[in-house]
């Protein structure tokens, strides 16, 4: 049958431009993806064999062989895994199925070098392909089809690729390159060689290449290097986890990283241990040091790839950690587990649901430990005793589970001396790593709150806010407790739409003027997660804009008298005012939070916050129609105004008005009817 032409989906087409133009300083990777690829391929069908073993045909061992043809150019890796159909080639390789993609790609500015940047947070898979080749053939056949449903695939990494049906007698699937002009490097079989084992040693199937031997010249000719017709496999072929810790380098770690997480840049920090106990696994667990492009996409993919008893179960299987860790890659490997576990038995499991407590102590304690790293120094002494990442992360002890279950941490295989001492020497360039790891995935974990009751307090304790004092992100709840002034009862903060907004509030003019700290909040996710952290350490949480300030024993009994004395004699004008703006605003009372703004907006106190109420009704969520409290600052010029025009309706409507709406824009917010308010503004100038 003659070959079809296909377009690329559209999104393709402009990733496979950025791949080949942004990715060529970095062109070892394909190797990577493709024999990653090749072994999800094999952990496939041997998954899909469990059910159905005549999947394996006559070809019961699983394997990849990498071969060169020097003459045609070409490198060719193949494997005899689960292959694909002819639909599923088309699919697989000439679309993209992640949601968000379009976004994604549209951000692309077509500057090189920030491009790629940006797709290390994608993952370019098969398609890095392209980096080295001009043209790439793909031939496979699916597990369990005849040999004549092969399906050959050609694309020149432009706009089309093309396919046709072919005989192919094996399953799985061969990919072939071939190489671009100024990329025939590749075709030296030494130096693949090192790279693919490099990059596939941690792989638990063989990799195999051609077998070389040094021939002398004949009649004075120089020797060369020539195949002898066996294979000979270039990688340990055992899987990274299974290996004991110590036989394991912190370069392999961040290998098996790279190929798992589809990144290019190294982890902040990873933890490996071996559980022991009711329930028997072994974690492999990674902190990227980014942010995935679709981290907050509501389908986003997440989770820990599963093995039982090495064999491969699934991939992003979510049951093994929290939804608020979805940033933390890794796999787990349980003894105990049936090998025909579903998803849905999944969520059920006793033994899933102690490995998924484990998983969440284990990252929760290199969090710990990143936060007390970058806490203190790594040239002091403390430091030094405490490193926090990679194989050095040191083990939390034994923790009583809520079914009783003691997990035993297996410390046995501890580093040795020479990579603790790597180990640290990496930590001191990597001093910054929490506010690294809290810029990316800070707002997630904070969701952490809400959804993990029982690290509420743990969670808590690992997040950093800025401050009235501070412009970074870097302030702890126990920074900020010993930082509280003497008589201080509670930790107030402000949620706004931006740190400026939030820095800027009036809300804030009284605790300026007392010199007490307020902790801003401009994540979206705040004042949602703040909602079910009443306390940090038996110290409340007051937010400043909701409800009456109140600052206990700060505030001199004095100031209280003269603002009860100020709400006497203001109650007329402020009847008034309410009486104007009872469309607007549910009360209007006078108050001492303000020092230089005529007005603000508070909620009540059990209230939902102005702000949390827009943004709601920005995402299209229903939002119960709540009016805000205006506080006024009845020593401020423009209110005494207001009291010396009371007589004249309009003019007193007019600036109670846009008393309101200044006090709305204060905070970020737009008045309703913005056109009225200028006009408003404007015959008041005039
Ligand atoms: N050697 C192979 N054997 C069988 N299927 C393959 C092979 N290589 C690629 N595929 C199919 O093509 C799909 C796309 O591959 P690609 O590497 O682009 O992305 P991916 O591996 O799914 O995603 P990511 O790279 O983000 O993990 C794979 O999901 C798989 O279904």
């Amino acid at each position: 049958m003659s070959p079809h032409t296909h377009a690329f989906q559209a999104e393709v087409a402009q990733l496979l431009h950025l791949v080949t133009h942004s990715l060529y300083s970095n062109p070892d990777i394909f190797a990577r993806e493709l024999i990653s690829n090749a072994s999800d391929a094999c952990d496939k069908l041997r998954f899909e064999a469990l059910n159905n073993p005549a999947l394996y045909e006559d070809q019961p061992n699983l394997e990849v062989r990498v071969s060169i043809d020097k003459a045609a150019k070409t490198i060719t890796i193949a494997d005899n895994g689960i292959g694909m159909s002819e639909q599923e080639a088309i699919d697989n390789l000439g679309t993209i199925a992640k949601s968000g993609t379009k976004d994604f790609v549209s951000k692309l500015t077509g500057d090189q070098k920030a491009d790629s940047q940006l797709i290390g947070q994608f993952g370019v898979g098969f398609y890095s392909g392209f980096i080295v080749a001009d043209k790439i053939t793909v031939e496979t056949r699916r597990a369990g089809l005849k040999p004549e449903e092969g399906v050959r695939w050609v694309s020149g990494g432009a706009g089309d690729f093309s396919t046709e049906t072919i005989t192919r007698p094996g399953r799985g699937t061969s990919i072939t390159l071939h190489l671009r002009e100024d990329k025939q490097d590749y075709l030296n079989s030494y130096k693949l060689k090192s790279i693919i084992s490099q990059y596939s040693d941690h792989i638990g199937l063989p990799i195999l290449m051609p077998k070389e031997e040094w021939k002398e010249g004949e009649e004075g000719q120089p020797g060369d290097m020539v195949q002898t017709g066996e294979w000979e496999q270039v990688n340990e072929a055992s899987a990274l986890w299974t290996r004991p810790k110590k036989d394991i380098t912190p370069e392999q770690y961040n290998n098996f990283y790279q190929t798992l997480a589809h990144d290019f840049e190294d982890p902040l920090a990873w933890s490996h241990n071996k559980v022991e106990g009711n329930t028997e696994y072994t974690q492999l667990l990674y902190i990227p040091a980014r942010a995935p492009f679709d981290l907050y996409q509501r389908d986003h993919k997440h989770g820990l790839k599963l093995y039982v008893r090495r064999v491969f179960i699934m991939d992003e299987a979510e049951s093994l950690l929290p939804q608020y860790l979805r940033f933390v890659k890794g796999v787990v490997d349980a003894s105990d587990l049936p090998l025909n576990v579903s998803r849905e038995l999944l969520q059920e499991s006793r033994d899933i649901k102690t490995i998924r407590e484990g998983n969440t102590r284990r990252v929760l304690a290199m969090l710990e430990d990143m936060a007390k790293q970058q806490a203190t120094p790594p040239d002091s002494a403390e430091g030094k005793t405490d490193v926090g990442s990679g194989e050095s992360v040191p083990a939390p002890e034994p923790v009583e589970t809520e079914d009783g279950v003691t997990d035993v941490v297996d410390k046995s295989d501890a580093a040795p001396a020479a990579e603790a001492a790597a180990a640290f020497a990496e930590q001191k360039t990597g001093a910054n790593k929490y506010a690294t790891f809290y810029a990316e995935f800070g707002a997630v974990l904070k969701e952490g709150l809400g959804e993990d009751t029982g690290n509420r307090d743990r969670i808590a304790k690992l997040l950093r806010f800025a401050s009235t004092t501070t412009d970074t992100v870097s302030v702890s709840f126990a920074d900020y407790k010993a930082r509280m002034k003497e008589g201080q009862e509670a930790i107030y903060y402000i949620t706004a739409d931006s740190l400026s907004a939030a820095k800027n509030s009036p809300q804030l003019e009284l605790f300026r003027k007392k010199g007490i700290e307020v902790l801003l909040m401009a994540d979206r996710v705040d004042e949602w997660a703040l909602s079910f952290l009443h306390e940090f350490d038996g110290t409340p949480l007051q937010s400043v804009a909701k409800g009456a300030v109140d600052l206990g024993k700060l505030q001199d009994e004095e100031e209280k008298k003269a603002a009860e004395a100020a709400q006497e004699t203001a109650k007329p004008l402020l009847e008034k005012l309410k009486e104007a703006l009872k469309a607007d605003a549910q009360d209007v009372r006078a108050t001492t939070r303000l020092v230089d703004s005529p007005a603000c907006l508070v909620s009540e106190d059990n209230g939902m916050s102005v702000q949390l109420a827009r943004m709601l009704k920005q995402a299209g969520q229903p939002v119960p129609d709540i009016k805000p409290v205006l506080e006024v600052n009845v020593d401020h010029a423009l209110i005494r105004k207001l009291a010396e025009v009371q007589d004249d309706a309009t003019r007193f409507n007019d600036l109670a008005q846009v008393l309101f709406d200044q006090a709305l824009l204060a905070e970020g917010g737009m008045p309703a009817d913005p056109a009225a308010y200028v006009r408003r503004v404007n015959a008041l100038l005039a």
